[in-house]
């Protein structure tokens, strides 16, 4: 049976926008305020996801969230009409609007954590949302990620889908950007990396001085017992806390796998040769351990390019390629180390690069936009079909963004009541273009 590594990039929601809120993201602090641009974000997103399926590869999107959410708002205490509730919210607690506004969910390696079916006992595809609790703007996500993910896999014989942990710092789960599963081919039974920022239970235990951990050791366990993992298949290992302090908020910020390779930063973990070995121990192929020195790159040109923030693919070919965005190019020690790279006699021979600086701009590259989800066939069969990319859903999409978005967005804007319903129309047509049915709370 063939196998393949799909992914599924999460489409731009119409409220893209800068608005600084994420402590501990170089990136969404420095943009915070400036104006951004909805259209061109969601179709920097559609292009990049369009590219894979053309390079062969199996591509789907995720559907975005419905924001402003005026749940959380009527929730916290605002209330009245809709329009209301904004107006309230803007002069009362300007923050806390802005943080139901957010199209954060575009960055779907934060909506879950996918084991595929060959590392798990019951033999199907195991999902947890995450629950993104250290932000709050991402801790509103969960519920909706998993209508969307079930809507997305809907099939109970091939895919298992979990609740999101339970919602305290001791769980701080951020998904996909803190795993990493290796293997010989997808089809077979690989090694899962869980790359955690801290252990919650242990308060002498190390841990980042300035910025937050998100992902706690005991997030990474549950998720490994709820998605029925061997031991034998899992390894659990520290990020480097200093190079936290220096805005690597995700583990996939500092290092990216795919099959036998691990793409990584000298300096991203704790104990690194220690943990390297059980991985060769546990994994039943050679591993390739590609490591980038501070001499070549440094962590600041690192998080600033997001060099580690790339998709490593295997082409139909057999050839891997780097997917990278264009802020590489641009940034000379890494544009340098990339041309060399592809001559070192490593599996990765060819690096591509995409503009998604919308999206960059908020601190998510390339790897950040997509969930990554090994398939056999039959589990690719039975994925809803209208959430594949291909030639006529590229084009009903870009015609869709050019209806519903805004080309200009400024968070001032996020209180203007006829974004609701310029973004609850663009979602009820989505979930029609993509047979979602009613994934939204408006819509149930
Ligand atoms: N590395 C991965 N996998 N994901 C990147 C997520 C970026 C996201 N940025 C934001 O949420 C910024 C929103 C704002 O400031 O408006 C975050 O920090 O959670």
């Amino acid at each position: 049976m063939k196998h393949f590594e799909a992914n599924f990039d999460g489409l731009v929601g119409p409220t893209h926008n800068y608005a600084g809120l994420s402590f501990g993201n170089v990136a969404s602090f420095s943009n915070a305020a400036q104006t951004s641009n909805p259209k061109a974000a969601a179709k920097q997103g559609l292009q990049k996801a369009k590219s894979l399926a053309d390079l062969g590869m199996v591509q789907g999107v995720l559907a975005p969230q419905e924001r402003p959410d005026l749940y959380t708002l009527r929730r916290i205490g605002f209330s009245g009409s809709d329009a209301e509730v904004l107006q309230k919210a803007v002069q009362q607690a300007p923050a806390l609007l802005n943080a139901c506004c957010s199209a954060s969910s575009m960055w779907t390696a934060n909506a879950a954590t996918v084991s595929p079916s060959a590392d798990t006992r019951d033999g199907k595809v195991h999902f947890t949302p995450a629950n993104l609790v250290d932000k709050l703007h991402r801790s509103i996500e969960p519920v909706t990620t998993g209508h969307i993910l079930q809507a997305t896999f809907n099939n109970d014989r091939h895919f298992k889908h979990h609740q999101h942990l339970p919602e305290h710092a001791s769980f701080g789960d951020e998904g996909a950007a803190n795993h990493t599963r290796l293997c010989a081919e997808y089809g077979h039974t690989g090694v899962e990396l869980f790359v955690y920022g801290q252990t919650a239970t242990n308060p002498n235990a190390p841990k980042p001085k300035k910025y937050p951990a998100r992902q706690t050791l005991e997030a990474s366990q549950a998720v490994a017992r709820l998605h029925q993992l061997e031991d034998e298949s899992c390894v659990f290992m520290q990020q480097n806390p200093d190079v936290i302090d220096q805005g690597v908020f995700h583990n996939d910020v500092i290092s990216v796998g795919n099959q036998n390779v691990l793409f990584y930063h000298e300096q991203a973990f704790l104990n690194t040769e220690a943990k390297f070995d059980e991985i060769c121990r546990k994994m039943n192929t050679e591993m390739h351990f590609v490591k980038v020195a501070t001499s070549q790159v440094s962590i600041d040109d690192a998080v600033r390019s997001y060099l580690f923030n790339t998709q490593i693919i295997t082409l139909p070919s057999g050839e891997m390629a780097i997917i990278a965005p264009t802020n590489c190019q641009e940034n000379p020690a890494v544009y340098a180390y990339l041309n060399e790279l592809v001559t070192l006699g490593t599996p990765i021979k060819k690096v591509h690069y995409y503009d998604v600086k919308q999206s960059m701009q908020n601190g998510g590259g390339p790897a950040c936009l997509r969930l990554r989800v090994a398939m056999n066939e039959q589990e690719v069969a039975a994925v809803n079909q209208n959430t594949l990319m291909n030639d006529g859903l590229f084009t009903r999409l870009n015609t869709w963004v050019d209806k519903h978005y805004r080309d200009q967005l400024t968070v001032s804007d996020l209180a203007d009541p006829q974004l609701i319903i310029e973004s609850r129309t663009a979602l009820d047509e989505l979930t029609q273009i993509l047979k979602l049915g009613s994934v939204y709370q408006f819509q149930r």
